[in-house]
């Protein structure tokens, strides 16, 4: 496969979390601090075919021949600690599946984080967290391969998560004004990042809620510590209106443990993941509501992903998935996705929102065909 994806680097992100659009990078602190190192001025790279309005809203530009050069380097090759699927491509490396215990002492969870407000949901300051995890001594390294690739996706390697992606947001306003019901739900946030669609499900009482993630790195720098943030006492809705200062660094997280027992991490490649769920009787496989947002780009995980959610979504249960229409130089997207489904004929889909500002996004639901 061709790699393309590369993004602008953005300036003005230091010690501040914004809702973000594809273009930002949430690994500016970091690469900024490598820019220093280096004394150079990084510039977008961008392609020169592309019209100028279609740039700026893109999140992934043409690869230099160095990042595709790195890219390569890093996908294909199995290290010894990356799983071979014997029925996969040799050249290609998945990651292995595995659930990621919640620590018994749940402040450490917190520690060195600083945690912020935004859209009434506590999450950690992630340029803090690349901070911490950029010096490359940390199991996956992430950070340094995506700073060092310009690169928000690494195929195989890194999928995203460190970032929290725009349609995140657009699926956040949707669960709540078409008023979703998650009460006595069991509930995955697949592809969950930052984990900010599961934690929306946890405040609305769902019954268990489920947080997956190619990257163990993301599930236990960023997803786990944003679910102990906002299980926290006093991080009630009360504390978190206008006025209230937005960063600040938790020094006991006091979490509620009835919340957090209802949680479960995964990290892993999503069939390994699937697989994983299947193996192990006391591990829910069946959920009630699948929530993905900023899935579906790459066309090459389609199958995975397909038959993921055909193996874990209950039999009247229902997927909410938001997504762009299109992603640029990766080549997924809404309508792809979509065709893909209806050649399968196991789901219907349905499309619930459009929103047309900027880059077109949609929210579409997904059930089964012969669902009730
Ligand atoms: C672009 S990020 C979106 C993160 C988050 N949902 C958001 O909207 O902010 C895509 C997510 O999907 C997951 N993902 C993508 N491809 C995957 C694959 N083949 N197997 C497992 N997870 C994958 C990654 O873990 C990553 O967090």
């Amino acid at each position: 496969m061709a790699f393309q994806f590369n993004f602008s680097i953005t300036e003005n992100v230091e010690n501040k979390l914004e809702i973000l659009s594809d273009t930002d990078l949430l690994l500016g602190s970091a690469q900024d601090a490598l820019k220093n190192q280096k004394g150079s001025t990084e510039s977008k790279e961008v392609s020169s075919e592309e019209p100028a309005a279609l740039q700026e809203s893109l999140h992934v530009y043409k690869v230099a021949p160095e990042t595709a050069a790195l890219v390569a380097s890093c996908c294909p090759k199995p290290t010894e600690d990356e799983n071979q699927n014997e029925t996969l491509p040799k050249k290609q490396s998945y990651k292995v599946a595995r659930e990621h215990n919640i620590p018994d002492d749940v402040d450490k969870v917190l520690e060195n984080k600083v945690v912020e407000a935004l859209s009434g949901l506590y999450h950690v300051n992630i340029s803090v967290v690349e901070m911490t995890l950029s010096d490359g001594s940390h199991g996956e390294d992430i950070v340094s391969k995506s700073i060092s690739s310009h690169s928000d996706l690494l195929p195989g390697v890194y999928e995203g998560g460190m970032k929290i992606w725009e349609c995140t947001f657009d699926l956040i306003d949707y669960l709540s004004t078409a008023e979703i019901q998650f009460v006595n739900k069991t509930v995955l946030d697949l592809g969950c990042g930052a984990g900010l669609l599961g934690i929306v499900a946890l405040k609305g009482k769902a019954e268990k809620v489920h947080f997956q993630d190619y990257n163990g790195t993301v599930i236990d720098e960023i997803t786990l510590p944003n679910v102990v943030a906002n299980c926290a006492a006093g991080s009630d809705d009360d504390n978190r209106e206008a006025g209230e200062p937005t960063s600040k660094r938790l020094k006991k997280a006091d979490c509620s443990p009835g919340l957090l027992s209802k949680c479960k991490f995964f990290s892993g490649e999503w069939s390994e993941f699937s697989r994983l769920l299947s193996s192990d009787r006391k591990l829910i496989s069946n959920y009630d509501i699948i929530l993905t947002s900023e899935t579906i780009y790459n066309p090459d995980y389609y199958s995975a992903l397909h038959d993921t959610l055909s193996k874990l979504l209950s039999k009247n249960g229902c997927v909410y998935l938001a997504s762009k229409a299109h992603y640029f130089g990766v080549g997924g997207g809404v309508h792809l996705f979509e065709k893909f489904i209806e050649e399968r004929n196991v789901f219907r889909t349905k499309t619930v929102k459009i929103i047309d500002e900027g880059l077109k996004r949609f929210i579409i639901e997904v059930a089964f065909k012969n669902s009730s």
